[in-house]
């Protein structure tokens, strides 16, 4: 069985942390960072292994800069999604092999279980992808918050002054405004639960979608055709109403 989960949201809303905790309690678990996929300069490319991409950013990126004058690291055409969906069906095709290579052991009591986590800020914008999710998360924290923390950070490029105001936020809210009116159905999780909140509330949802998965795919147990007449089903149907009238109680 395998399993795609995305961990997307907003900057800084705490998906890198949340999935760090993931991939330690699932089995089998692999995953991708769409971070890895900025447009880099240099000898990375197309088809580059993420980890021997992501420190050639400088100083040569491809990131282009827009008409505000700030480099434009918040849409879409600057990340390589093509080759992040090249990494996805990789992983779909040989998840034995991808977790090997990716210094995963497979387990062998759960063998038949693989689970690949994507992480990333702009994980349900790409259409390729958005199908392929079998769980799709989305963290979000307030404004206030979200600049705060970001303020914070040290990224591989710092943030020139202004930058979370004049390109951050307006892209987040383009984004998640398209991929509302798009449909697409996510679970929103409030980022500012504590970290052990999230990953049990997420990590126990992971674990109902593997178990509905693996009853789903499970060979039915024998039972009457329903061609063998209604008596059997009406066993059941008067079991029904006593135990109902004692919930309610
Ligand atoms: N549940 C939480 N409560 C409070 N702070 C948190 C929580 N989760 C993460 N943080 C902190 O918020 C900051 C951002 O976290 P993290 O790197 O996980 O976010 P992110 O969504 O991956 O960000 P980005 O997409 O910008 O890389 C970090 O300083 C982290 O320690
Ligand atoms: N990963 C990086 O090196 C990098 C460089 C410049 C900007 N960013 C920011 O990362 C966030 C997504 O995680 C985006 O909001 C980018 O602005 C990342």
């Amino acid at each position: 069985m395998k399993l795609i989960v995305g961990i997307g949201g907003m900057t800084n809303g705490g998906k890198t942390t949340l999935t760090n905790s993931l991939l330690r309690a699932l089995p089998n678990c692999c995953v991708i960072h769409q971070d890895d996929f900025f447009k880099a300069g240099g000898e990375a490319g197309p088809g580059t292994e993420p980890e021997v991409q992501a420190p050639l950013f400088q100083p040569q990126d491809q990131i282009a800069v827009g008409e505000d004058g700030f480099k434009q690291w918040d849409v879409l055409e600057s990340l390589d999604m093509e080759a992040m969906l090249d990494t996805v069906q990789a992983w779909l095709s040989s998840p034995q092999k991808f977790a090997r290579a990716h210094g995963v052991s497979v387990q062998p009591e759960a063998s038949d279980t693989h689970i690949l986590l994507l992480e990333g800020f702009l994980l349900y914008s790409y259409k390729p992808l958005v199908d392929l999710y079998s769980r799709r998360y989305f963290l979000t924290v307030p404004y206030e918050e979200c600049k705060w923390r970001r303020s914070t950070r040290n990224y591989t490029v710092p943030d020139p002054p202004g930058l979370f105001d004049g390109h951050v936020w307006p892209m987040y809210q383009k984004y998640r405004q398209e991929m509302e009116a798009n449909g697409v159905e996510v679970v929103y999780l409030d980022g500012m639960k504590s970290r052990e909140e999230l990953f049990r509330e997420v990590l126990e949802d992971i674990q109902n979608s593997l178990l509905n998965r693996s009853q789903e795919s499970a060979p039915s147990p024998a039972r009457p055709a329903r061609t063998q007449g209604p008596g059997r089903g009406c066993g059941h149907r008067t079991a029904r109403p006593a135990a109902s009238q004692q919930d309610s109680m």
